[in-house]
């Protein structure tokens, strides 16, 4: 990793960055996301985000839906969700609430990978906290493609998959209640997207290359579902090695921003049905792109 992040912090007079795992994960202290930030501190954040791929803030509590907005805005554009209702009074934010049945996010995914331009960067706030529970856990999909043997490297350049919102629920390890399959049913899955991306992408900022899998995925393009199924375990099951994630335990005023372009994430559904409410904005990102310099396609779009 980059000596890069310290020094933008230094100059952006010095919050502190402490590291929670090797692969993945830090937290920044001392910054109000809500307050007026300097070109620097934006500066940091942004390579902080790019090395540690997830960073998180204590502590932000006080912050409003606007000022979260506005915050990531920063970062980049805005993109709402382009099957969920955006919260009322605000431009782009996902309310994330479990007893809504739109809160559980409990299988391991990249945000959106059903739309050909992704998602770069997810702001998420914490707003309700269970008294235990509730943790999400983030993969590096970079650590992940580097972890590979050489064999394995070409085999994961060479494949691309078909991600769609319209997954198979009844066949993940997910139990949906009767709200949350309504849910889905009438919003989340109201219109169908599919795209078609590489499995190895490289990334748009750092040159990095990183596995674009998750449980958007459905089939990987040109097999049978049951070689897909074979072929996505092998190598999803090294994007979520313990040495690859970080875990983070939530209290109300959080605020997490991955690289969306390099990670995955997982909620804990463990909780036992207390409340849990999360806030989320998203930021534009780019088509990825191939080894091989070919762009994902949208091959469905909302019909
Ligand atoms: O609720 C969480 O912790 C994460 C939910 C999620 O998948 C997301 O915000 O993208
Ligand atoms: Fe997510």
């Amino acid at each position: 990793m980059s000596a890069q992040p310290e020094a933008h912090l230094a100059r952006a007079g010095n919050p502190s960055i402490r590291r929670l795992s090797g692969r993945i994960g830090a937290e920044i202290c001392d910054i109000d996301l809500a307050g007026p930030l300097s070109d620097e501190t934006v500066a940091a954040i942004r390579s902080a985000l790019l090395a540690y791929r997830v960073i998180f803030f204590r502590g932000q509590g006080h912050m409003t839906d606007g000022q979260q907005e506005a915050f990531a805005g920063r970062l980049g554009d805005l993109v709402p969700h382009p099957t969920e209702k955006v919260k009322a009074g605000t431009m782009g934010i996902l309310e994330l609430d479990a007893a809504a049945g739109n809160g559980k996010a409990d299988v391991w995914h990249t945000d959106v990978t059903f739309v050909d331009a992704y998602p770069r960067y997810s702001v998420l706030r914490s707003i309700v906290i269970p008294e235990y529970g509730g943790d999400t856990m983030w993969a590096s999909t970079v650590a992940a493609y580097e972890d590979l043997s050489p064999e394995l490297k070409q085999l994961a350049e060479s494949l691309w998959a078909i991600h769609s919102n319209k997954y198979d629920y009844a066949s993940t390890a997910t139990n949906m209640t009767a709200a949350e399959k309504a849910h889905y049913e009438k919003v989340f899955a109201s219109a169908q997207y599919e795209a078609k991306h590489p499995v190895v992408r490289i990334h748009p900022e750092t040159g990095e290359k990183s596995l674009v899998l998750g449980y958007f995925i459905q089939r990987m393009a040109g097999h049978n579902h049951v070689d897909s199924a074979h072929l996505f375990n092998l190598l999803q099951s090294h994007v979520i090695r313990p040495e690859n994630t970080v875990r983070w335990n939530w209290r109300v005023g959080d605020v997490a921003i991955w690289d969306n372009q390099a990670t995955q994430h997982y909620a804990l559904n463990d909780y036992d049905g207390q409340r849990r409410v999360m806030r989320r904005v998203t930021i534009a990102g780019e088509v990825p792109v191939s080894v091989d310099g070919r762009r994902s396609e949208q091959l469905r779009k909302g019909a």
